[in-house]
């Protein structure tokens, strides 16, 4: 069946003269208008996105109408006529849609089969995979199967990733660990289905429900800027609440790349603990839970007082080319030390309100032992727009990298967080995380 439209205010009006249906769709919602092919009755594809009435807090449903005219101005606003990212005529793409099954609000599949899988069909496009996670090890097991190999042989890859942040930097810590020479360079398409979201919330894809579509369609690909962090021989990943040994391949390198957070003190305490086995039976409310205890420890006793010594890398500011100075903080006690390439870690904790979308910028925010009350009130001022780095306890700056060396009897204090993920570092040990100059990997971004 085909619609006749009109805009009316800021909704769209369809309505068949053959029949009494009628559809209402709010433009905001409009995803794109493309043409049928020339001699085809419609001759207007309109997709859209729209609210499931029966089942709410369930991700959009993208749906399809066929039109016989549309207003002028709306075919400028939304028309499409190619999708380079998913198919282009003369440069064969494999596109690959990853769906992270554990990923935060679980809402990775019902993406891809509410907005994916109907886009594609829509499209006409069915050469494509999917693959599904079981286990921790999916994504990196994917990398070292099929994408390495693929960007190594010069093949264009689009990787549509459904999930958080974690999936992301499995794609990355595995591509920058592999030490290969990669003649095609992948592009991901992100559609965040995670708990923190910290890099879509950074980059815009969270800004309205259509952007990491019109990412995928028609978005510009940008390197993603990675960090390195390296560790002293006895470091090992930390997972749920138990000291896992690394594999055997993890072992000898000893370097895990991100693309996001590298921290240590509160916010890595808080990343292990409110993922541990302990915390998990509690839901959603095990992020309150775990704060409040190392906030206000249940024993009485003060929150900890996080002791080693920082060291920063900073660049000369002194024309004196590309050197670099070492500044070792006078301080070693510490609760918040925190290094980001992004600027939010969630949609509205504002970590690093200088950081530009994928700028390569790398900041630190550090703050020392404080009163539990006044912590919470400075990091509750992040809320509000970054307005923390205005205050004269915290600690703002542009860093290359850092080092800590830890001086902590007990391992739990030794705990660091990259990107989601926990290392413990043995009792002596350091870590050093520094910019990474190499860009492996691209994100589509919707144009500005
Ligand atoms: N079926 C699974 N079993 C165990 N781990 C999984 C499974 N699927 C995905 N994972 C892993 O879980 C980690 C986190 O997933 P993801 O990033 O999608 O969500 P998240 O942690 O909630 O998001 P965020 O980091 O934004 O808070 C990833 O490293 C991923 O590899």
């Amino acid at each position: 069946m085909s619609f006749e439209c009109a805009i009316s205010g800021d909704v769209l009006e369809c309505s068949s003269p053959d029949t009494i249906d009628r559809i209402t769709i709010s433009v905001e919602n409009i995803l794109c208008i493309f043409q049928t092919p020339t001699g085809h009755d419609p001759r207007y594809s309109l997709l859209f996105l729209e609210n499931d009435d029966n089942a709410p807090g369930t991700p959009l449903n993208l749906k399809r109408i066929h039109l016989k005219t549309v207003p002028s101005n709306l075919i400028t606003s939304h028309s499409i006529s190619e999708t380079p990212n998913i198919y282009h005529p003369n440069n064969h793409i494999k596109l690959h849609f990853i769906i992270s099954t554990a990923s935060g609000t679980g809402m990775a599949k019902p993406l891809f089969t509410r907005i994916l899988q109907p886009l594609l069909s829509y499209l006409d496009i069915d050469c494509y995979q999917v693959h599904e996670t079981q286990s921790a090890r999916s994504i990196t097991d994917l990398c070292h199967s099929l994408f390495i190999p693929q960007a190594e042989a010069g093949v264009q890859q689009t990787i549509v990733l459904l999930s958080g942040d974690g999936g992301l930097c499995d794609i990355i810590d595995a591509f920058y660990n592999s030490a290969k020479n990669f003649r095609a360079i992948p592009n991901i398409s992100l559609f965040p289905a995670g708990t923190g979201n910290a890099m879509a919330s950074s980059t815009g894809l969270l800004t309205n429900p259509k952007a990491a579509l019109l990412a995928l369609l028609c978005g510009k690909p940008f390197p993603v800027p990675v960090f390195a962090a390296m560790f002293s021989h006895g470091a090992s990943y930390v997972q749920d609440g138990q000291t896992q040994s690394p594999t055997a391949s993890e072992m000898s390198c000893q370097k895990i790349y991100g693309g996001v957070v590298a921290s240590w003190g509160i916010h890595a305490a808080l990343v292990a603990d409110s993922d541990s086995i302990e915390y998990r039976k509690f839901g959603s409310d095990r992020f309150k839970m775990a704060a409040n205890e190392l906030l206000y420890p249940s024993d009485g006793t003060e929150s900890h007082r996080y002791c080693g010594s920082v060291t920063l890398f900073r660049r000369n500011d002194c024309g004196q080319g590309n050197t670099e100075q070492e500044e070792t903080l006078d301080t070693k006690e510490h609760m918040y030390v925190l290094a980001t390439l992004v600027s939010n870690l969630e949609k509205d904790f504002v970590i690093s309100p200088k950081s530009n979308p994928l700028d390569g910028s790398f900041r630190m925010i550090r703050f020392s032992p404080l009163l539990p009350e006044r912590a919470m009130q400075v990091l509750s001022l992040a809320y509000q727009n970054g307005q923390h780095i205005q205050d004269n306890d915290v600690m703002y700056c542009e860093i290359e990298g850092f080092r800590i060396g830890f001086d902590e009897p007990e391992g739990k204090w030794r705990r660091v967080c990259i990107d989601g993920r926990v290392v413990m570092v043995e009792e002596g040990g350091w870590m050093e995380v520094r910019k990474e100059k190499r860009r492996l990997l691209r994100i589509l971004l919707p144009a500005p």
